[in-house]
């Protein structure tokens, strides 16, 4: 019997009216593995996150969790199995301070008390929001949103993590911490990564596997190294 485990991905195609950003894209993840989708700006890797996590409908193909097909289920019911997408571009309530934030986090799956224990380990992780956990979100510095972020999307311990562009607009002293702590969360509590990036090089040290997007196509697949090591990548696929 063939191994259903992992998130396995078919054919599949999104569209906005008459704009196609996925043309039959077909990839699967492994169990416990980080998987980087790659591309230059507008190649469809926000698009394919979203028809993972429901918040895009797919036109066509077909995707399944750990062998369920999940192509037809809200992005609510995804969430229920397991997934958790952390959006790009800072989706946090500015207005709410962190330790607000990360509380609306717990209560969307309304699991009741334990919030100050998982509260408590966002603190050790990230010592540098401990005094910043009654300030307002939107006064953080960029990397400390992205911990915030981070922290929100893992507080049910999904089994599987969606990162949009993890990398965005940060120092890069903050991406190495940023990135050092994916890996963690990926070889310490399995959790299965798929995550997207514009800058290939950050992402490819972290992931087992990646491919690469253009115009909405898988143009390049295979394992990180190899693509790392492939001197025509950047020039050909990325946009620079
Ligand atoms: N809501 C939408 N309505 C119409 N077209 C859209 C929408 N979202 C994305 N697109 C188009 O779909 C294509 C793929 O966009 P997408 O955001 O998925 O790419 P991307 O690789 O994530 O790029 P970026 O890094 O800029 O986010 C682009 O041509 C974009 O203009």
């Amino acid at each position: 019997m063939p191994d259903q485990t992992g998130l396995e991905i078919q054919g599949l195609e999104v569209r906005y009216g008459p704009v196609q950003a996925v043309r039959g894209v077909s990839l699967r993840a492994e169990p416990g593995t980080i998987t980087a989708i790659l591309g230059a700006n507008g190649a469809g890797k926000s698009s394919l996150m979203k028809a993972i996590s429901g918040l895009a409908p797919a036109s066509a193909g077909r995707i399944t969790l750990d062998g369920e097909d999940i192509t037809k289920l809200s992005p609510h019911e995804r969430a229920r199995r397991g997934l958790s997408h952390a959006l790009e571009g800072r989706r946090l309530f500015h207005r709410m301070s962190v330790e607000e934030n990360l509380r609306v986090a717990w209560d969307f799956r309304n699991r009741g008390g334990g919030f100050k224990t998982v509260a408590d380990r966002v603190y050790e992780q990230f010592p540098m929001l401990t005094a910043r956990r009654n300030t307002p979100a939107g006064m953080l510095s960029g990397g400390q949103q992205q911990m915030v972020i981070l922290s929100a999307a893992l507080i049910h311990e999904p089994r599987y993590l969606l990162l949009d562009e993890p990398s965005l607009g940060l120092a890069p002293v903050i991406v190495q911490q940023i990135f050092g702590f994916i890996e963690s969360v990926c070889r310490e509590r399995r959790t299965t990564i798929i995550l997207c990036e514009q800058v290939a090089a950050i992402a490819l040290r972290v992931a087992h596997a990646g491919c690469v997007l253009r115009r909405g196509q898988v143009v390049r697949s295979g394992e990180a190294a190899a693509l790392a090591a492939d001197p025509t990548l950047s020039a050909a696929y990325l946009g620079g």
